[in-house]
């Protein structure tokens, strides 16, 4: 049974933490129009992340893995809940959260791949005022290709690049803004397994470095486990089912775990995504900021 901290009280809001965290998702819960009252795409989502945190998703295929990401991107109205980055509540898109996706045409497609990563810079350093001339910002872009295995490449445009070349530059890109938080929605998932597994090792090496708080949704119980410090699991239902801190446990035994879990929660359990009353909020999950342990 999981212990109960002071941390975990802390989590749990019964004191009182001066210093808000990166992401704090508090009873989620998302609704599209089109479906029927009631019917939540997920619901009684709660975690939070500090700063550093890599919180990767896991959950059946139409569990709401994505819209949960999207909602705290601020692409979809939230319906019961909040979320926060820094203290600060998400109603809309921000430059605090950078979203990357599968697809690979994020790029602009006229402009050379450095240009896209000064874009980026651009737009950091307009939002926090700071002043960086153009040279500086071709050469910090050329340093971000480098760091993502580009270097020499600047001057390709989008169109001359991989599949993979391009998730790279996105990842630089995504670097370049900084955001507080870098939300990935299976950035990887149409790469080969080779492509796939270097850009993995890039993005935990660059998320180490640089302190990065990443959400990481993903199909594949592997990446979650190498990418996430924490890893999460949902329901058919759009519920969380389990946070695991990934240190407490032995990676093979966790993975055997995660699939175990992953297939008896494909059947949609009690309390799916129907709440029989359409005007009350979602229950929550009450596993805000904990990992629940499974030993
Ligand atoms: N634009 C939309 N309009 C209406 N319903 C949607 C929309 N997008 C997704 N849904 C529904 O919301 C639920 C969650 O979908 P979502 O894409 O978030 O799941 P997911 O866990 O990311 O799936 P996958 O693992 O297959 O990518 C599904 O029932 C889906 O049909």
């Amino acid at each position: 049974m999981a212990m109960i901290t002071p941390e975990r009280l802390l989590a749990a809001g019964t004191m009182t933490d001066p210093t808000p965290p990166k992401l704090l998702v508090d009873g989620l819960a998302v609704r599209y129009e089109s479906a029927a009252p009631g019917q939540y795409a997920c619901q009684g989502i709660e975690f939070r992340l500090e700063p550093g945190d890599r919180l990767t998703v896991l959950g059946p295929t139409g569990c709401g893995k994505s819209t949960m990401l999207k909602a705290i991107a601020g692409y979809l109205p939230i319906a019961a809940g909040r979320v926060e980055v820094s203290g600060r509540a998400v109603s809309a898109p921000g430059q605090d959260r950078f979203v990357m996706f599968q697809e690979f045409d994020q790029l602009f497609p006229w402009q050379t791949i450095r240009s896209n990563i000064v874009y980026a810079l651009k737009a950091r350093t307009k939002r926090r005022s700071e002043k960086m001339r153009a040279s500086e910002m071709s050469t910090r872009a050329d340093e971000l290709l480098s760091m993502v295995g580009l270097a020499g490449r600047g001057d390709l445009y989008p169109g001359e690049c991989s599949g993979g070349m391009k998730q790279r530059v996105a990842l630089a890109r995504a670097l370049a803004i900084s955001p507080e938080v870098l939300l990935l929605d299976e950035p990887f998932g149409a790469l080969d397994a080779q492509t796939r597994r270097r850009l993995q090792e890039q993005l935990l090496g660059l998320c180490e470095r640089l302190d990065t708080t990443i959400l990481f949704v993903t199909h594949d119980i592997p990446e979650a486990v190498m990418i996430g410090n924490r890893i999460m699991m949902m329901s058919a239902a759009g519920r969380v089912t389990n946070i695991y801190e990934a240190e407490n446990h032995d990676q093979v035994a966790l993975e055997e775990h995660l699939r175990d879990e992953l297939r008896s929660n494909q059947t949609r359990g009690p309390g799916a995504q129907n709440p029989t009353d359409a005007s009350a909020p979602p229950k929550r999950a009450g596993l805000l900021g904990w990992a629940k342990g499974w030993r």
